[in-house]
């Protein structure tokens, strides 16, 4: 079985346990999350459910709008009942990496405006301790004047290797949906403490997020090879 089928079980999982009638629904970023979505405007049309959907980026909006979805803002929906979002890595703590794709800002503060985060992931995110599976490094996202002292600063404080993340298609880095560059911070040493890792990375001026997810999630859903799910709750 692919990848992407693994993919397309834990997200469909995931909406069909956690949907329902009347619910705000924060809608996650990257490539797993296209298949909760689809899910979700599925059970929308068969099962005449209201949800309003409130978009984690860019592409999590377009995805709403594709499939004519109640398209929501923070503004008016403070309040999320549940949010499903990919990760690039789960630990064993249920701490998770986010931001592969770029959208970690976002991300995070839907999960914090969320009564439930739940992640869904193809089984090579799950992993014991972060940097186990996932090789890229923790994503930092940066006002771009400050990103040489920010790189040196987090070095000096944990070590490490830092990238500014170049982009694919234009010269020059990757600018989030906020205006934004990205470090990945490579670390080496495994055994930080990644809630105070979080608090202190955060705490440098012009850092505008990290992609740690810390006692954010609540439930993990794991595709596996064979089309199984695996589950793992906080
Ligand atoms: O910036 C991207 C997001 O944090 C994604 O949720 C994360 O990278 C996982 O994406 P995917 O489902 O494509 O592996």
């Amino acid at each position: 079985m692919s990848l992407e089928k693994a993919k397309q079980v834990a997200a469909f999982r995931a909406v069909d346990e956690f949907v329902k009638s009347d619910c705000v629904f924060g809608v996650g970023s990257g490539s797993t999350v296209v298949y909760a979505v689809q899910r979700l405007a599925e059970r929308v049309e068969l099962e005449h459910l209201k949800v309003v959907c409130i978009p984690t980026s860019f592409q999590a909006k377009q995805l709403i709008l594709k499939h004519n979805l109640k398209l929501g803002e923070l503004d008016t929906n403070p309040i999320i009942d549940v949010t499903i979002d990919g990760a690039d890595e789960v630990d064993s703590n249920m701490t998770l990496i986010k931001g592969g794709g770029g959208c970690l800002l976002q991300e995070k503060i839907i999960a914090s405006c969320s009564k439930a985060l739940i992640v869904i992931a193809d089984y090579t995110k799950d992993s014991v301790k972060l940097g186990d599976r996932y090789k890229k490094g923790i994503p930092i996202e940066v006002i771009p004047m400050a990103y040489v002292p920010i790189k040196n600063k987090v070095l000096a404080m944990y070590g490490g290797e830092i990238k500014l993340r170049s982009a694919i298609a234009k010269a020059g880095p990757v600018v989030t949906d906020n205006g934004n560059f990205i470090l990945d911070w490579m670390f080496t040493n495994q055994d930080l403490d990644w809630e105070q890792v979080n608090t202190s990375v955060k705490m440098i001026p012009g850092v505008v997020e990290i992609g740690l997810f810390v006692k954010m999630c609540s439930k993990a859903y794991f595709g596996q090879p064979e089309g199984t799910v695996v589950e793992r709750s906080a």
